[in-house]
């Protein structure tokens, strides 16, 4: 079976993107990983599967590149959003809605949850400062912003060793759903540099979600002030939050090229 594609990044997450609604593209765990893959597919860091839904202009699945099946992921719903111009998305993590003007795509990504067992963790601690720690990583705020993040913030980024430390953390008992690993600086009173250790994708040059989990946990530290300029490998995101509202994402979306390929080659 022959299925049209688009190839799309928000400050290089990349994405493979499938428009599936009216037809049924038949995506197991195995064939994301095959599609995902850099050397023998088409490849990125997540796969989008996009389906009709009612109550909602669309629905996204996404696949992380390892093949597991995830509740939400920021850049792709700004690509979504351009790429289809749909204004309210139904995701795993909750319905979000987009919006877009000359600054970019704005998704507002619903309200953090902040309970052990929303994140989840496998039994209940502090998420505003887990009194765990991995190699000097201490003190980590765990947030589910549509899925589950946690949060250190160092002095100095580049000494640490997130290649080391992000599939550590990712796999630790603590998170029964794994986690994705956010390090974070403070630069300034409302700015942040970020880099991400993505679960079931690795080191990614951008995360929105990871984005919206540090904004969130640096405001409620009193860290920053929102709005928030959190500064990523692959560019600049911009995030609005108050503590009770809704997290809201600025940034870009860009389509690098559209193709056609063989389902069955995929597995
Ligand atoms: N790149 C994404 C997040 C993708 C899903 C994540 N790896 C997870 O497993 O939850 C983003 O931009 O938010």
């Amino acid at each position: 079976m022959r299925f049209a594609f688009d190839k799309m990044h928000g400050l290089g997450n990349d994405f493979v993107v499938i428009d599936a609604r009216g037809r049924d593209v038949p995506i197991t765990a195995a064939r994301a990983r095959a599609i995902a893959d850099r050397q023998t597919g088409i490849g990125c860091d997540q796969l989008i599967l996009l389906e009709s839904a009612d109550g909602a202009d669309l629905r996204m699945r996404i696949f992380n590149a390892d093949g597991g099946e995830v509740e939400q992921c920021g850049n792709a719903l700004r690509c979504v959003a351009q790429l289809t111009g749909a204004r309210r998305i139904d995701t795993a993590g909750g319905l979000v809605k987009a919006g877009a003007d000359e600054a970019g795509i704005t998704i507002d990504m619903g309200a953090p949850r902040f309970g052990w067992e929303d994140i989840p963790l496998a039994y209940a601690l502090d998420t505003a400062s887990l009194p765990v720690g991995w190699d000097g990583l201490e003190q980590g705020a765990a947030v589910n912003v549509g899925n589950p993040h946690i949060v250190f913030f160092v002095p100095r980024l580049e000494a640490i060793d997130i290649e080391r430390l992000g599939p550590t953390i990712e796999h630790d008992p603590l998170f029964p759903e794994r986690v994705n690993v956010n390090i974070a600086e403070v630069t300034g009173p409302a700015s942040l540099t970020l880099r991400v250790w993505e679960r079931g994708a690795g080191l990614t040059r951008a995360c929105g979600t990871g984005a919206c989990a540090t904004a969130v946990a640096a405001i409620r530290r009193g860290l920053v002030q929102w709005p928030v300029t959190v500064s990523l490998p692959g560019g600049d995101l911009r995030v609005d939050w108050a503590p009770g509202e809704s997290i809201r994402m600025t940034g870009p979306a860009a389509h690098v090229f559209s193709g056609e390929a063989e389902l069955e080659a995929f597995g």
